[in-house]
């Protein structure tokens, strides 16, 4: 049997979203006929869909990187980009996905599941979808933002009908060889197996899967030996198959005992919330080695006990395959009918999908020191994802940017904080930082500001570049001193939006 791979680390990337397109249409008579660019299209998402026809995470293994498509970009006459093709990725069922840090994200207990482990970006809207009354003709359009990227770990656990459990050297192994295909490793030294081995076994129309897993001893469920990483394997399994060695030659162990101490060892293994505790389970008992002449004796004297005390008991060698065909029968009858309570029950929730993050708090402002004096870090999905769709080589996508901050209460919020005219503001993780200045400005007088009208539609009074400063410093009032220093700056090459937001080049 293939090697058990049970744990991988997947490097995803989901594709980015694809920009929007700047563009305006042009008929015979009226060159300039209004903003026609498109809407790029969405980056793909990756999703991982629990599946039967995966039955290992062996080729994760060999290629754990992976990506999704990226949307196409808008184009003009409305024409907007494709969306990235989603990228669907095969699991098998049992397969458990925690984040980088350890967190269990999804648990695929069920066929068909899906779930969107990352996200692809969003498409910027184009230009047509940017003009509104008071911006009629806009000259920049929205980036594309970027898809999720990031690692996720990866670990299967052995979905078996039957779990073997029992000492080292017990015969679990000898036992999964006779009864089914699997060839695992068998000595005669503890701690043969490392890896759990599943086999698959038939009875009569039926068909049922055991695991073999290291050999539990005292102290197991504390971390001793190697059998506490390998109880996850069965915490899912129907039934569980004590495999007793009655032909041990060490004298502090017997059948009795050996039983007991398992028990206290599954006992004590926490079990993750909702499912069965592993002693709640079936528990069928297998004394093994009966080959062994002492060992058929020391069998058919505890067997009565271990009657006594509930258990369904079978003498069994996997040598001489004496016993094989009655415990097969048994397993067989013990999985069928837990599949058929199982399928009694009211049916599981197949489908997940990941609910889109929804953030209440929209930002927040955190305050840093620094050599400089305090910088101010706002963190938040919508300013975080705004800034990505910024084109910073556009003035009008710059204000359009810093319009948006100010309908958020950025301003506020900064002022709130202690921040004076002049302080570093930086957005997410983006390294991109800007010289605040407050707004004073009130919402009326942003919204009849002369940005978002194009030029192009303006032709008769068409205004040069000083002139509309001109006007510009006109309309200013107290605040035109200060505004003026900002402009004289854009003229040194640096950014200033009209709300005082300034992109220092070169900064990123
Ligand atoms: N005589 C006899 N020996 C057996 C029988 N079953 C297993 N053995 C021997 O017992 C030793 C251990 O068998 P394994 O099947 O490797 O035992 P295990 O329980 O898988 O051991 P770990 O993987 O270490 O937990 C080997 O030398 C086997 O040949 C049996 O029915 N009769
Ligand atoms: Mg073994």
């Amino acid at each position: 049997m293939a090697t058990f791979v049970d744990q991988v680390t997947l490097h995803l990337q989901a594709g980015d979203g694809g920009d929007g397109c700047v563009s305006v249409r042009r008929e015979k008579f009226k060159p300039l006929a209004g903003p026609d660019g498109g809407d790029g299209g969405d980056g793909g998402d990756i999703i991982l869909v629990a599946s039967t026809q995966a039955t290992t995470l062996l080729n994760y293994h060999r290629s754990p990187h992976r990506s999704s498509d990226k949307g196409r970009a808008g184009m003009g006459d409305h024409r907007n980009g494709a969306r990235g093709e989603d990228l669907e990725l095969l699991v098998p069922v049992g397969t458990v996905v925690s984040s980088a840090d350890g967190e269990v994200i999804v648990d695929f207990e069920h066929e068909g599941m899906r779930y969107v482990i990352a996200e692809g970006g969003m498409g910027g809207f184009g230009n047509a979808r940017l003009a509104s009354t008071k911006r009629k003709a806009p000259g920049f359009a929205l980036l594309g933002t970027e898809g999720w990227s990031g690692d996720v770990r990866l670990e299967l656990k052995t979905v078996a009908d039957v779990a073997l459990v029992g000492y080292p050297s017990a015969g679990k192994s000898s036992l999964i060889a006779a009864m089914s295909a699997a060839r695992p490793k068998i000595a005669d030294y503890p701690f043969t197996t490392l890896h759990p081995n599943l086999g698959v076994v038939a009875s009569g129309q039926s068909r049922y899967t055991i695991a073999d897993v290291p050999g539990l001893i005292e102290g197991a469920s504390e971390g001793r030996g190697l059998g506490l990483e390998f109880l996850r394997h069965i915490e899912r399994s129907s039934a569980l198959l004590h495999v007793i060695d009655c032909a041990t030659l060490e004298t502090a162990r017997d059948p009795l005992t050996d039983l007991e101490r398992l028990k206290s060892e599954l006992a004590a293994y926490p079990v993750p919330a909702g499912q069965t505790p592993l002693l709640e389970r079936q528990q069928i008992v297998a004394l093994n080695k009966i080959d062994v002449p002492e060992a058929r004796e020391l069998a058919e004297f505890v067997k009565p006990d271990l009657e006594e005390m509930g258990y369904r008991v079978f003498l069994i060698s996997t040598v001489s395959h004496e016993g094989l065909r009655q415990l097969n029968f048994a397993l067989a009858e013990v999985v069928e009918r837990d599949r058929a309570a199982r399928e009694s029950e009211p049916a599981p929730e197949r489908i997940v999908i990941k609910p889109r993050s929804v953030d209440r708090r929209e930002f927040e402002v955190k305050v840093e020191g620094g050599s400089y004096g305090d910088t101010y870090r706002i963190l938040g999905a919508k300013p975080e994802r705004w800034l990505q769709q910024t084109d910073f080589s556009n003035d009008e996508a710059v204000g359009y940017f810093a319009d948006r901050l100010q309908k958020l209460g950025i301003d506020e919020a900064l002022i709130a904080k202690g921040a004076k005219a002049g302080a570093s503001v930086t957005i997410g993780q983006s390294g991109r930082v800007f010289d605040w200045e407050p707004t004073m400005t009130s919402a009326a007088e942003v919204q009849v500001g002369n940005r978002g009208t194009d030029p192009r539609f303006d032709e008769a009074d068409r205004a040069t570049r000083a002139e509309r400063k001109r006007q510009y410093h006109a309309r200013m009032d107290a605040k035109a001193a200060a505004r003026d220093e900002l402009l004289e700056e854009r003229e040194l090459g640096k950014w200033t939006d009209d709300e005082g937001f300034e992109i220092r080049n070169g900064e990123e």
